[in-house]
């Protein structure tokens, strides 16, 4: 087996044990201290926030700015002192010069000692030599001491010594500096992933470390870690530039809601609670993207051409009448020839302003050419100088002369936008005259039905085309913000009776006013970063991650490049993992338009999942894929050579059943996945609940232990045991098909089946013959 990871051999002749036993119970030692600590912080942040919380209410606007604040760092380190209690320090470094400290999840120090560090956080620098030291380049350490625990309780202590000329034989009975990673790896998964801050790697440490400037591409076949680096390079970025991206945030960006689940413990067991987790359907405030379409449609949606598409709709809202409308203003007939809509017309779109915006500019000139008629109505010779305005005013407001502009120039949300371009042939010829009659069909959608994924970038850049009319929005808010301080003043008049009005007690009416009173309980105050991002269409982030990013399209790269306009980006994922036509060929074609060659790439080139056993097969498919793609290298190997069973279509779910059933008692407490061409997916999901429902039904907010889906819903996801089914039908289903294949055989972390009903493609000649095998 061959692995990244650095470090002697133990020697198994020497005898070590009493060495061992004295260094594990000087451990014990030093985490009870670490713990008693990390106890006496949390009580001492408790305290500070009850106090907090129980200060007086009021004082000035300043006193009270300076309490919100105090009430979030309280709030976050508390938040922080309660996640690390698991795995609270998992790593020693000795260095060659004597000095040694203890690396874990948050920094510790001891004030009674001028705040000597007694934990050192993983992302500061001195952590680092824990993830980079090799033998090769030990950057003075002497030694690695990986701790393992159960709870509060240390369990064990793997070492790796560095500087072989100092290597005793007590220091051997500890070494074993793959112990700790082998140990993560062949552990069964729960369903979420988790954190691997104590076994991260050296290349993907370097990855996790990079400076935060521009665009990082980290390019990896399956399972070499990318998403895991990713999350953790989010909290290394929080931990290093905590004042800047706590104010502007952090997004990472996954492929779709069940991958965003699987993720979200990551980053809160890091101490990390406020980075925003959405997916491409979730990325509009109040708006989530349920609906499902076929591949084709998304493709077209996602087009960069898609751009001209919308702005040519938004244009074609812009109406002219046909000859003359006529608008009849206090029984007055007053008309508007389509000449004066022109004018009106190109005056505002000469604005350069976003629709919404300038329809006021529109508004105000056809009300100009209506005032002047209606004035000669009346007889502009008996106006007086400042009646004008007020006929102007007034025919502003009229409901007819209202219709009308609507009629010429609505106001539209992107919504009502998209709705009508993809109701209509006719706004869709004229919008999309381009595209094929073909690809305009795929456009079409029933209005009310659920919005998709693909139509969440559509929607983004209407609403950019569209622009807001915020003043109506505005004018609610105060509204809102006069009754919360009209609902305060009862509560102080309440609390201040009016027969206790005794001069000399401080009632609560001289303590804070209601304004302030109003601001306290208002639920703003106290909004996290992540949350009032997810609030806000319009928020640009201090630092956008994006997983999965080969399946981005033209569309959803703008959206999100909206959301970054400092271009301070990780963009991490796989060409040869791309499942769908709108996703990315190649990185620099993807960021040609917005960072032309300005970005730079890391490779993470080993496979922390899949064993070499199963991976050895994946690769004959992956040369399907491209000829010029490397399949990661396995870090690891089980012995368990991946089998294939060849069965008769009728039989086939009860075969998949029979396999399920073998495969998970194989795998103990694990998960397991029955990957199956999307076709299949509805009715082997239901033919299996009932025939194994104590697997694939899992109480409620539980996860159950297998699960059927697609290759492309398995994308991002792990599995200890995976069932493939009709291999050569997910290769047929898709123009990706090879791709969607290749995901599906690197998702297992133990074991892999295939069963076909149909020939096997070639390139699965490497699996073993399970009917081959005697029963
Ligand atoms: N250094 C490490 N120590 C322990 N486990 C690791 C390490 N690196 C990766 N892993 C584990 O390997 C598995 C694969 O990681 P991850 O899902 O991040 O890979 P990926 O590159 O995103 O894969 P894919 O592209 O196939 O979705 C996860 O279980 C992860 O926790």
């Amino acid at each position: 087996m061959s692995s990244p990871v650095s470090g002697t051999k133990p020697d198994p002749l020497s005898n070590g044990t009493e060495f061992r036993e004295s260094e594990l119970e000087s451990e014990r030692k030093y985490l009870a201290v670490l713990y008693r600590h990390l106890d006496g912080q949390r009580e001492t942040t408790e305290q500070r926030l009850r106090e907090v919380l129980g200060q007086g209410i009021g004082g000035t606007p300043g006193a009270q700015v300076e309490r919100d604040a105090s009430y979030s760092m309280y709030a976050d380190r508390l938040a922080q002192l309660r996640s690390v209690d698991y795995g609270l320090c998992f790593g020693r470094l000795d260095l060659t010069n004597d000095d040694r400290f203890y690396v874990g999840r948050l920094g510790l120090f001891d004030p009674a000692n001028d705040y000597e560090p007694l934990l050192v956080d993983w992302r500061a620098p001195a952590a680092q030599p824990f993830y980079t030291a090799t033998a090769a380049t030990s950057s003075g350490v002497r030694r690695r001491r990986h701790v393992k625990m159960r709870g509060r309780q240390v369990t064990g202590i793997d070492d790796e010594i560095f500087d072989l000329a100092s290597l005793n034989d007590a220091d051997i009975s500890t070494l074993n500096g793959e112990g700790a990673l082998l140990a993560a790896l062949n552990a069964n998964r729960t369903g979420t992933m988790g954190d691997i801050v104590a076994t991260i790697q050296a290349e993907q440490d370097a990855v996790i470390r990079a400076h935060s400037d521009g665009v990082l591409v980290v390019q990896g076949g399956p399972g070499t870690g990318k998403t895991a680096v990713a999350l953790h390079r989010a909290a290394f970025l929080l931990y290093t530039h905590r004042k800047r991206l706590r104010k502007q945030g952090v997004l990472v960006l996954g492929p779709n809601a069940t991958f965003v689940r699987y993720i979200a413990d990551v980053l809160p067991s890091l101490g990390e609670t406020d980075v925003l987790l959405s997916d491409l359907g979730d990325l509009l405030p109040g708006l989530t993207a349920t609906g499902t379409e076929s591949p084709k449609v998304a493709a077209v949606k996602g087009r960069a051409a898609m751009v001209g598409v919308l702005a040519a709709a938004v244009r074609d809202r812009q109406e002219l009448p046909e000859s003359m409308l006529e608008v009849t203003v206090d029984s007055y007939p007053l008309r508007l020839n389509r000449q004066t809509c022109v004018k009106a017309r190109d005056r505002a779109r000469s604005s350069r302003q976003p629709h919404n915006l300038a329809r006021a500019n529109f508004a105000r000139a056809i009300v100009r050419a209506l005032s002047d008629q209606y004035a000669r109505k009346l007889g502009d010779k008996f106006l007086q100088r400042g009646d004008m305005e007020d006929v102007r005013s007034e025919l502003r407001e009229d409901p007819a002369v209202q219709a009308a502009i609507n009629n010429l120039w609505p106001l539209l949300t992107p919504e009502r936008l998209l709705t009508d371009l993809f109701a209509s042939d006719r706004r869709l010829q004229i919008a999309a005259g381009r595209f094929s009659a073909q690809d305009r069909a795929l456009l079409r959608r029933r209005p009310g039905s659920p919005w998709t994924p693909a139509d969440v970038p559509l929607l983004d850049e209407a609403a950019e085309l569209l622009g807001q009319d915020n003043r109506e929005a505005e004018r609610q808010a105060a509204l809102a913000a006069a009754r919360e301080v009209e609902y305060a003043q009862g509560v102080l008049e309440v609390m201040t009776p009016a027969d206790h009005a005794d001069e000399e007690v401080l009632q609560a009416m001289d303590a804070i006013s209601a304004q302030q009173l109003a601001n306290r309980y208002s639920s703003k105050e106290y909004e996290t970063t992540a949350e009032k991002a997810a609030a806000d269409r319009q928020w640009t982030f201090g630092h956008v991650i994006v997983d999965e990013a080969q399946e981005l399209s033209s569309m959803a790269w703008r959206s999100l490049m909206r959301r970054c306009p400092s271009r301070s980006m990780t963009i991490v994922g796989d060409i040869s993992q791309r499942s769908v036509a709108a996703g990315a060929g190649s990185w620099a074609e993807v960021l040609r338009p917005y960072v032309r060659d300005r970005w730079r790439m890391a490779e993470l080139t080993v496979n922390y999942r899949t064993p070499d056993e199963i991976m050895s097969v994946a690769a004959d498919v992956l040369a399907e894929v491209s000829t010029d793609a490397t399949a990661p290298r396995s870090v690891r190997s089980t012995g368990v050579p991946p089998w294939r069973l060849a069965v008769s279509a009728a039989t086939l779910a009860d075969e998949v059943a029979r396999a399920v059933q073998t495969e998970l008692a194989a795998i103990g407490e694990g998960t397991l996945a029955v990957i199956v061409p999307e076709a299949q997916v509805g009715a082997l999901a239901l033919a299996l609940a009932q025939a194994l429902p104590a697997a694939f039904l899992a109480p409620k907010g539980s996860l159950a232990r297998a699960a059927v889906m697609s290759a492309t819903q398995s994308k991002g996801l792990e599995f200890d045991a995976v069932v493939l089914v009709e291999p050569q039908s997910i290769v047929d289903e898709s123009e990706y098909g090879w791709n969607d294949l290749y995901v599906g055989m690197t998702r297992p972390t133990q074991r892999l089946g295939v069963l076909h009903s149909t020939p096997l493609p070639a390139a699965l000649a490497g699996l073993s013959d399970r009917s081959l095998e005697p029963a």
